[in-house]
């Protein structure tokens, strides 16, 4: 694969020294980029290992909030099963009817039959292109308006034929990713792809220059580096192409958290906790709450590797113990033997009772079935599911992964009738919120999202409840008053968080409402 300059995308043999991340065609593109590379350049660069391939490490210490990179994507689009989304704007889509009588139905394009917002979305560069390619093959979308909309296949062809599309320098950018095609190429889904992508892409649109192998390439360059993007506002859910900041390698504790802003879906990495000179710079691929085996399960089918990373290697998970159940002889804690095998034995900690890997791995299975089928309209299920299960007979560390993901469900559901919950339920409201934080405080320290939210729920629990309990005349006013002071400094901790997400931000405007509110 060869490296584009960075300046004017032609060949390059010119490695920068100080990241080894750019390339550059020769002296006089170097020093015309050095302006716009400087602030990044010195604050990383790119090494090789024969385990993670390229990764980004520290150049020097970053500190904690401090932006390390900020990109815009090379390519965006819909995922590769999606609910239906504007192919121009890539909001969710919302049907509409001309008038009562007429059934709900998308707007189309006029050209291509997708589905769109409207028609300023016919004509946006996001679509055009695709658009008069299947227009010409009088190719027409499948997708219809469904009363309970579900995730449509069919748009699984558009973000790989947009990398296609791509001007050659941009997709030669592209061709230099890694894509596992190799480990991928025999996967029920690849199997998928190899007849519904290939034959769409060359069949239906005639795009006989592309061979099998560069359409299935592309699509695991997406599958190994393409973010996903989620956005609250304009109701987001895409995927997108950061080639620079997709060299971050993974890490179960990451040290970053990246945001995206703007209508073009800029992404800013920030470091979330300070950054040693020489560290390695991590995301994570995939959710730090999920205990070891679902974790390591999920990298190696979504991302072809086996994470060992010392979260991976450690069985208590940093003491946090997330993947632990209790010992059914003695009721301490059990926990795997060998955290990177996961065919080895789990043991007690205290009476060395063994239980094998197959045992453990039908427990969480009918724990995930018992959690999934629980009503999650009303506390009243998961409350029950919180008692029984943490109980000295349950069988589950208070952290436990499935323990904890019961507790943030309930957090969620109080959320959304604090005025209406009772002193003791709101007392547990605070009290969840503070046992998911001591997990976040150790698995996802710093500024990051997860323990934005938490402190932003928890304080608006503990004002609640001090309103209420001031009311009742259960506390004094002078009681009321300090514990205000702690809202307001739990609130502050929560404001240094969110204000660093675009997404988020809107929160504290609602708050200084509220605050206003309770005040009165
Ligand atoms: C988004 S890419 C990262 C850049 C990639 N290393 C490269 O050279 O192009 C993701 C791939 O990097 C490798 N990788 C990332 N983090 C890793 C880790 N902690 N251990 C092993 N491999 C890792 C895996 O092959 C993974 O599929």
């Amino acid at each position: 694969m060869s490296n584009q300059c960075a300046t004017c995308g032609e060949e390059a043999k010119l490695l920068c020294s100080g990241c080894h991340s750019l390339y550059y065609c020769g002296r006089e593109h170097q020093k015309k980029h050095w302006k716009t590379h400087k602030p990044e350049c010195t604050t990383f660069r790119l090494e090789y290992s024969p385990t993670m391939g390229r990764y980004v490490v520290a150049n020097r210490d970053i500190k904690q909030g401090e932006i390390i990179l900020k990109e815009k994507p090379i390519v965006l689009g819909p995922k590769i099963a999606s609910l239906p989304v504007c192919l121009g704007c890539n909001r969710r889509l919302k049907a509409t009817s001309m008038d009562d009588d007429d059934p709900l139905e998308y707007y189309k394009c006029s050209k291509c039959g997708w589905p769109l917002c409207a028609p300023r979305c016919e004509d946006s560069p996001n679509h055009r292109d695709e658009c008069k390619l299947m227009s010409e093959r009088n190719y027409r979308s499948p997708i219809q308006y469904q009363d309970s909309p579900k995730k449509e296949s069919s748009y699984c062809c558009i973000t790989p034929l947009r990398c296609l599309l791509l001007p050659q320098k941009e997709f030669q950018r592209l061709s230099g990713l890694q894509s596992h095609l190799d480990e991928r190429i025999n996967t029920p889904l690849y199997k998928i792809l190899k007849t519904n992508l290939v034959m769409f892409i060359r069949e239906v649109l005639g795009l006989k220059q592309f061979d099998e192998r560069t359409i299935l390439n592309v699509a695991g360059i997406l599958d190994t580096n393409a973010f996903e993007i989620r956005r609250n506002m304009g109701n987001v859910k895409i995927r997108g192409l950061y080639p620079r900041t997709a060299m971050l390698s993974h890490n179960c504790k990451p040290n970053t958290k990246h945001v995206f802003a703007g209508e073009d879906f800029e992404l800013s990495l920030m470091a979330t906790v300070d950054i040693k000179k020489d560290e390695i710079i991590s995301a994570t691929y995939t959710q730090t709450l999920w205990p070891t085996l679902d974790r390591r399960a999920h990298l190696k089918m979504s991302k072809c590797f086996d994470c060992s990373c010392e979260r991976c290697a450690d069985a208590t998970e940093f003491n946090t113990f997330l993947s632990a159940i209790k010992c059914s002889k003695c009721k301490n804690y059990v926990i795997s033997t060998e955290p990177l095998n996961r065919l080895a034995d789990w043991q007690c900690t205290s009476c060395s009772k063994i239980f094998t890997a197959k045992q453990i791995s039908l427990g969480n299975d009918a724990l995930k079935k018992e959690l999934q089928s629980l009503d999650k309209s009303s506390p009243s299920q998961l409350e029950h599911f919180l008692e029984s299960y943490l109980t000295f007979d349950g069988v589950l560390h208070e952290n436990n992964c499935h323990v904890l993901e019961a507790k943030y469900a309930l957090c969620q559901i109080y959320g959304n009738m604090l005025s209406e919950l009772s002193d003791d339920q709101l007392t547990n409201k605070i009290n969840l919120c503070n046992d998911i934080l001591e997990v976040a405080n150790i698995l996802e320290p710093g500024i990051t999202k997860l323990r934005g939210v938490l402190l932003y729920d928890m304080q608006a629990a503990m004002a609640v409840l001090t309103k209420k309990l001031l009311e009742s005349e259960k506390i004094t006013a002078a009681q009321a008053d300090a514990s205000m002071r702690q809202v307001i400094s739990v609130l502050q901790d929560a404001a240094v968080i969110l204000k660093t997400d675009p997404d988020l931000g809107y929160l504290l405007k609602d708050k200084v409402k509220d605050l206003s509110d309770l005040c009165e």
